[in-house]
């Protein structure tokens, strides 16, 4: 099965990065973009092929993957309906904010298509995935998509009416990861830890954080409520620190990010 990626900036390199390190068969993977740069740089990092035109992918490939930013997808859509209008080849947009509805406008026919929200940890196997099926994709092309995506990470198939908030969730979210390690950071080189410690130091924490609470509400159902407990001695440092940061509105503010996010995404479609 060939695999075409249109567009091979960030999104596009984290999961063909990853799924060609899970064993994906790089020489099944066709590769454009708009600079004729990062294409042939990814191809050649990977094994991959780079190609000259949207048309000649949308030509080659069995899978169209549409990897350019929200802007630019019904364009490229436009741009290769002639080669998709037969309804032989599956799309795959990871486009923010682009509903089903307006994609399968967009191709003016019947093309099956399937809306994925992956995020850039996909890079290292660790993305959590979101897919949603237009009305002209087939469960099969779920499980094709499915193929793909679960090489790099975590999946699961959500009703389209919740892509807004996933996308926040589990597309965003990383940004904001990053960011909390680098305030907290921040703040370890403001007590005399050097940066490089300091990070490493909170991501080793984020990391164990993360699969303690994927791991302990597999095993009994605990809550991240329920490990805050676990950490919080009855006067002690943790307490003294959680409730300074709520009462500076910690809670609130991470709201407001998702918020945010929420009511961007409804103006991309
Ligand atoms: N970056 C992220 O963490 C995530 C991104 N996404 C989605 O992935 C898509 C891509 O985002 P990024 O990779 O961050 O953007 P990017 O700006 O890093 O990459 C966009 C790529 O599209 C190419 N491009 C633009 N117009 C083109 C055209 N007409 N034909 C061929 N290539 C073209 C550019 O040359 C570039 O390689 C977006 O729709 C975004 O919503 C989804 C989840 C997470
Ligand atoms: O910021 C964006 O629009 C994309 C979607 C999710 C993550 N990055």
């Amino acid at each position: 099965m060939k695999i075409g990626f249109i567009g091979a900036g960030n999104m596009v390199r984290a999961i063909v990065r990853g799924a060609v390190a899970a064993g994906l068969e790089a020489n099944e993977i066709y590769l454009t973009d708009k600079s004729g740069k990062s294409a042939p740089a990814l191809a050649g990092e990977v094994g991959a092929h780079a190609l000259a035109d949207n048309r000649e992918l949308a030509q080659t490939a069995d899978i169209i993957v549409l990897g350019v930013k929200p802007h630019a997808v019904a364009d490229v859509l436009k741009e290769i309906t002639p080669e998709i209008s037969d309804g032989t080849k599956l799309v795959i947009s990871l486009a923010a904010g682009k509903n089903l509805a307006s994609l399968q406008q967009a191709t003016e026919s019947n093309v099956p298509i399937v809306r994925v929200m992956p995020n850039v940890n996909a890079a290292i196997g660790e993305s959590m995935t979101g897919i949603a099926r237009g009305s002209a994709a087939s469960s099969k092309h779920v499980e094709m998509t499915k193929k793909i995506m679960v090489s790099v990470g975590r999946c699961l198939v959500i009703d389209e009416a919740h892509f807004p908030i996933f996308s926040a969730l589990a597309g965003c979210s990383p940004a904001w990861m990053y960011q909390i390690v680098d305030d907290f950071a921040r703040a370890g080189v403001n007590h005399g830890l050097t940066k490089q410690q300091a990070v490493a130091i909170v991501a080793q924490a984020m990391l164990g954080s993360a699969q303690m609470i994927l791991d302990e509400a597999a095993a009994d159902g605990a809550t991240p409520a329920n490990l805050i407990d676990r950490v919080t001695s009855p006067g002690g440092t943790t307490i003294a620190g959680l409730l300074a940061a709520q009462q500076s509105g910690l809670s609130t503010v991470l709201g407001l990010a998702v918020d945010a996010a929420v009511a961007r995404d409804g103006e991309l479609g």
